[in-house]
């Protein structure tokens, strides 16, 4: 449903298209964005239910994981090459602020483009969410061929096997359903579209965040129902932080008047009422509840996997450097943007991810 200029869908209609605007632009136009990943994930649920009872061997992908992984990184450089040229054809308000610097390296590295198009067709938001997600080769297919390897190997899929998917299935159902609340991230807002997020959206995220999938293929684990209710347990509490602290933010920045967050405490900024800082509710507790849910969530797709072995916990690991480096990233932007008022919300809000910690 294409909305009116200047105005955010009312409501959301699941498996419908609605269009949503995106953040002011530097020239202060909004690009405009499809709204329909429920609705792909589902169809393409539907296509690969239809092609594996057509005979579509889905079990024979995981022998091919390291083939199409060289095939995905070498289109991904293609790809960077492709649009660090097309960059050079654009006017300097459409460049990212980080892809700037003058060296080509570190430009085709960061994206010098923000919003790289065709049309209307915008590169950087399909890539974030849909080949890597729900394209072809992507996580959840090739979790879902290793689970169907498993069962023709040993029987039936091991329990372990299930809760990897259950819980991978569950985080990129949630990424697509709220898939709106990415038009806010740094990736879309700040970063330009080049070989680090086009690396990471197509071959990064589908073979490395399989790995606990493919790591239990290989090595079988016994795991009881007490344990696997604990690991279920771990899950649910880091989703519920991540859903209910990114669902609190995005409503807030929508509409603060909201009843759900108009009774929160809020600190001013002399950016504007729209842009004012949460300093309770999840908010409150620590700079970044959202990293905190992700990080338990991500802890919990490994322990399934047992504790002998460090492979499956590479994900949990790297996705800690990840979020603390981005955690300072996103802290120097918000500094800029928000100054003092930065200053106060650090003073009052001290723990950056884990509180007490750090
Ligand atoms: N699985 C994966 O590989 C990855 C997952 N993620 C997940 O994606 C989600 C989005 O993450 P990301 O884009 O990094 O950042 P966030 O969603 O945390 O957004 C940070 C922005 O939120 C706003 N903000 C910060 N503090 C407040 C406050 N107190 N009150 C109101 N607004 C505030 C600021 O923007 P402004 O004021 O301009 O609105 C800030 O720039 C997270 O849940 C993260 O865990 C992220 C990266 C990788
Ligand atoms: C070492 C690599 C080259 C670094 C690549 C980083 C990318 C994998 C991530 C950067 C931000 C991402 C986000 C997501 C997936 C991973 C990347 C692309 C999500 C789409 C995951 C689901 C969340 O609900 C939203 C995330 C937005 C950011």
């Amino acid at each position: 449903r294409p909305q009116r200029e200047g105005t955010l869908p009312p409501y959301r209609v699941p498996l419908c298209l609605q269009v949503a605007e995106g953040l002011e632009l530097k020239d202060k136009s909004r690009l405009r964005y499809p709204i329909n990943g429920g609705a792909r994930l589902v169809l393409t649920a539907l296509l690969v239910g239809l092609a594996v009872s057509a005979g579509l061997p889905l079990g024979a992908l995981p022998e091919m994981l390291v083939p199409l992984a060289f095939a995905a990184t070498l289109t991904a450089l293609i790809f960077s090459f492709l649009l660090y040229l097309k960059a050079l054809g654009v006017p300097p308000s459409a460049l990212a602020p980080g892809g700037t610097s003058g060296n080509p390296i570190y430009d085709f590295f960061l994206g010098r483009e923000l919003n790289p198009r065709i049309c209307s067709f915008d590169f950087k938001y399909f890539c974030e969410l849909r080949p890597g997600l729900i394209g072809w080769g992507c996580w959840v297919l090739i979790n879902l061929a290793l689970l169907i390897q498993e069962a023709e190997l040993r029987g039936s899929p091991s329990l372990a096997m299930w809760l990897v998917n259950g819980f991978q299935l569950l985080y990129v159902g949630d990424a697509l359903w709220h898939e709106e609340a990415v038009l806010t991230t740094m990736d879309i807002t700040h970063d330009g579209f080049g070989f680090m997020l086009a690396f990471g959206d197509l071959a990064w995220v589908p073979f490395t965040y399989s790995l606990q999938a493919q790591f239990l293929l290989h090595h079988p684990q016994p795991l009881g129902l007490p344990m696997a209710s604990a690991i279920c347990l771990i899950n649910a509490l880091g989703y519920y932080i991540f859903r209910r602290a990114n669902s609190q933010k995005n409503t807030f920045r929508k509409n603060p008047s909201d009843p759900r967050v108009a009774g929160l405490e809020t600190i001013p900024t002399a950016t504007g009422r729209q842009l004012l800082l949460l300093v309770s509710g999840w908010w409150g507790m620590v700079r970044h509840p959202n990293y905190l849910g992700d990080l338990i969530m991500a802890l919990a797709w490994s322990l399934p996997c047992g504790v002998s072995h460090l492979l499956p916990y590479f994900y949990f690991l790297y996705f800690t450097a990840l979020l603390v480096h981005r955690e300072a990233r996103d802290e120097q932007q918000c500094l800029q943007k928000y100054g003092l008022a930065w200053q106060e919300y650090c003073r009052r809000v001290p723990y950056r991810i884990l509180p007490y910690v750090y």
